[in-house]
């Protein structure tokens, strides 16, 4: 089923399971999904890629690389219903300046604005501990990215993403 959100966010909790622990990020497990079709188009996990990476920028990047494609460039391939899962929601600032995954998402959708992720699901809203609150649902909104908390994993979510900080 298409729009079985709970399966798709299950699915990327287990993706997170496989991010090292690190003291500095959150440990975030991401999945791409053609909405109309209900098939996964790529997974992604915080720092499966070289250097300091996110979950979602995995995801974006491994489909953007199978289509031969840079990552600013990944919205050319997207089919027109794509949906992400992210264990924790798209980051809007990172303390080590990269881009933040909201800017990384909201470039998928093309100038006609046919192409692009369409709605972004969360498990969390991201903890205040780097960088205080996190307001990039209200940007992902001002783009015509619809955000969704899908519920009932926050405290296995939250357990994952925290497992690399100090007790
Ligand atoms: N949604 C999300 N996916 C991730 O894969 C990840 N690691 C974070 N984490 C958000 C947190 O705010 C940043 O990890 C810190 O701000 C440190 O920034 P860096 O990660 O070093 O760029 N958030
Ligand atoms: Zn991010």
């Amino acid at each position: 089923d298409p729009n079985d959100h709970v399966t798709f966010m299950r699915l990327a909790l287990d993706q997170a399971h496989e991010s090292p622990p690190k003291p500095s990020n959150f440990r975030v497990g991401a999945l791409l999904v053609d909405a109309d079709t209900g098939s996964i188009l790529s997974r992604g996990y915080t720092l499966e890629l070289q250097g300091n990476t996110h979950a979602e920028q995995c995801c974006l990047a491994k489909f953007a690389q199978a289509h031969e494609l840079p990552e600013e460039r990944v919205g050319e391939a997207l089919p027109p219903n794509s949906v992400i899962y992210t264990t924790m929601e798209p980051c809007n600032l990172r303390l080590s300046g990269n881009l933040p995954c909201v800017d990384r998402i909201i470039r998928t959708k093309r100038k006609d604005g046919e192409r692009g992720i369409r709605t972004v699901y969360l498990g969390v809203k991201e903890p205040e501990k780097f960088v205080g609150e996190n307001e990039g649902r209200k940007k992902l909104e001002e783009h015509g990215i619809e955000c969704v908390h899908v519920g009932g994993f926050e405290e296995d979510i939250l357990r994952v993403a925290t497992a690399g900080h100090e007790k």
